[in-house]
Parts: structure tokens; sequence; C-alpha cells
């Protein structure tokens, strides 16, 4: 059995579309919907995400802006900035590039953002509008994973769904968009005992560990829908994610590649939020 692919490529090209025809009608009655982006430091993985960033909301018609700081840079210093952010009408969505430098407490500087500009999804009062089903932004990863499953009709009602990673990025809120679809979610991490006991009776696997070949072929049941959230380079230095794909692939019926699966979804729900913030907060204007 060969599984089919889940394209993100495509996916996520069909979603910056439908943002695409959100900009223009925003524009038409004079609104320019806009991302400020903040980079502290020289991480050279964040230069390139953040460039990507830029390049696909002008590629929709969103005003981007990317503020590059010193890696050296006080809390006080970025927090004042956030706040004339928060105050700028013209600003729609605000996203901090992460990882910040160590001396920066992360959590905290997010939620000086305010929670409609929190395009991220990362402050605690988008995490609890999440939990509580409230309206709030979701994190664009597993939103994007969430998409990928609605791309593929999946009905999650009784299923029985896996998630490997418990992060406040991507594991915990993925666990609450699955059980908000009626499947039955289990969590597992580092300390899970006897992994492949869960993943056997899955139908869906979301693999969000940051490790390669954390899923092999003989953890998935025959069938199931795998989703791969990983970002690690293998030994050649290529690009690989959470979930042994040739393997894999081989008994799923569904599986998301990497490069080419969740990462431009993730981009894509980027653009989304942000289309959402400008349109919520010019309603009626
Ligand atoms: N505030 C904040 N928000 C984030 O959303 C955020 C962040 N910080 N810090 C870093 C992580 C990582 N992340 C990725 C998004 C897309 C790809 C992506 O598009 N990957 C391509 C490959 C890109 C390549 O070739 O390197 C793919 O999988 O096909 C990767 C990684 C967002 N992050």
């Amino acid at each position: 059995m060969t599984a089919h692919i889940i394209d993100g490529n495509a996916l996520a090209a069909k979603i910056r579309a439908e943002v695409s025809g959100r900009t223009a009608a925003l524009k038409a009655r004079g609104i320019q919907p806009a991302l400020s982006i903040i980079l502290v430091g020289e991480d050279p993985a964040s230069q390139v995400y953040t460039k990507h960033k830029v390049n696909d909301s002008t590629e929709t018609g969103l005003a981007a802006t990317l503020e590059r700081y010193p890696a050296d840079m006080t809390e006080a210093a970025l927090v004042k900035r956030i706040h004339e952010l928060n105050q700028d009408p013209a600003v729609h969505g605000i996203l901090v590039q992460l990882p910040l430098p160590k001396h920066l407490d992360a959590q905290k500087v997010i939620e000086t953002i305010s929670p409609a500009k929190d395009v991220d999804g990362f402050h605690v009062a988008s995490a609890g509008a999440l939990m509580v089903g409230r309206p709030g932004f979701w994190p664009c990863t597993p939103y994007g994973c969430m998409k990928m499953l609605e791309s593929i009709g999946y009905d999650l009602r009784g299923k029985n769904a896996v998630v490997i990673g418990r992060s406040n990025i991507v594991g915990k809120p993925m666990a609450m968009m699955l059980l908000a679809k009626d499947a039955t979610v289990t969590i597992c991490h580092s300390r899970t005992r006897d992994l492949k006991s869960f993943t056997l009776n899955a139908d869906v696997v979301v693999a969000a560990v940051g490790k390669r070949n954390v899923l092999t072929a003989d953890m998935v049941k025959p069938g199931a829908v795998v989703i791969d959230v990983g970002m690690n380079r293998n030994d050649e230095g290529k690009l690989c994610g959470d979930v042994d794909f040739a393997g894999v692939s081989q008994v799923a019926g569904w599986i998301t590649p990497v490069p080419g699966g969740v990462g431009p979804m993730t981009r894509a729900m980027l653009l989304a939020n942000t289309l959402e913030a400008a349109e919520t907060a010019t309603a009626g204007q």
C-alpha cells in the first residue's frame, strides 16, 4: 500500500489565493492589511524564515514590515516597541520571531502583544480562547494541520488521534483543535511509555517532536493519516521531518511530506490570520 500525499505547497497556494482576494476587498475599502515582524538577533534560520514571511505577504498584497534589532536589545525596549505597534491602527498583526535571545523572556514578551494583533496565536489569551472555544487566533502550525485534514474531507468524529509532542506552539493547541472536532485525543511525549502502543491504535498521528524517525512503519495502523510537523536535517544536511517517510508511506493512507507539507501551510495560515485581524479591526469602517 502506498499513501496518498497531502500536498502542502498546493493547499498553501490555494489559501494564499483566497487571502489575495480578501486583501483586494480590503484595499477596495481603502484599507491596507499590514503585518509587523520583529526579529531580534542574528539567528540564521530566523533570518531565512522572516524573509519568507515578508515575501509571502508581499505576494498576497499584505504590507509586511521586518524590524531588525540587535541581539542585546533589552526587554524594556522590545516591550516599548510592541506597545507602540499595539497602538498603531495601521498595523493589524504583530509577530515576534522565535527563538528570542536567552536574556529575553519570550512568553512575557509575547504577552505584551495585543491579543487582537496576535496573529501567531501564542498569547495566553489566544491559547485560552482556543481551549474554551471562543474566537481568537489559532497558532499557525496546528491550524495548517487542521486545514490539511479538512482538504481530504477527513471526518474526525470518534477517531483516535495521537499527538506526539506537547509544546505550547504545536502539540497542545493541536490536541485542542482535534478535540473540538470530536476526536479522542491522546498526547504523547518524551516520558510516554511504549509510544507504539498508542500510535498503532491511532487513525490520525501528528508528529511534532523535532527528532528524526520518531514514527516508523511498524508504529502505524494501516490506512492512518500521518501529519509530520518536524523540521530536522538528516546526515546529508537535507530537510526531513519526524516521520520515516519512506517506510511509513508504505503503511499509511495519507501522509504529509517534509519539505512541502506543514511548513508552507504554517506560512499560509499566518497570512490568513493577519487578514482576519485586519478585517476584524476595520469592520464597519
Ligand atoms: N513567532 C514565530 N512564529 C512562527 O511561526 C515560527 C517562529 N516564530 N520561529 C520558527 C518557527 C519555524 N517555522 C517555520 C515555518 C515554515 C517553514 C517552511 O515553510 N518550511 C518549508 C521549507 C523551508 C526551507 O527550505 O527551509 C517546508 O517545509 O517545505 C519552516 C518553519 C515558523 N516558526
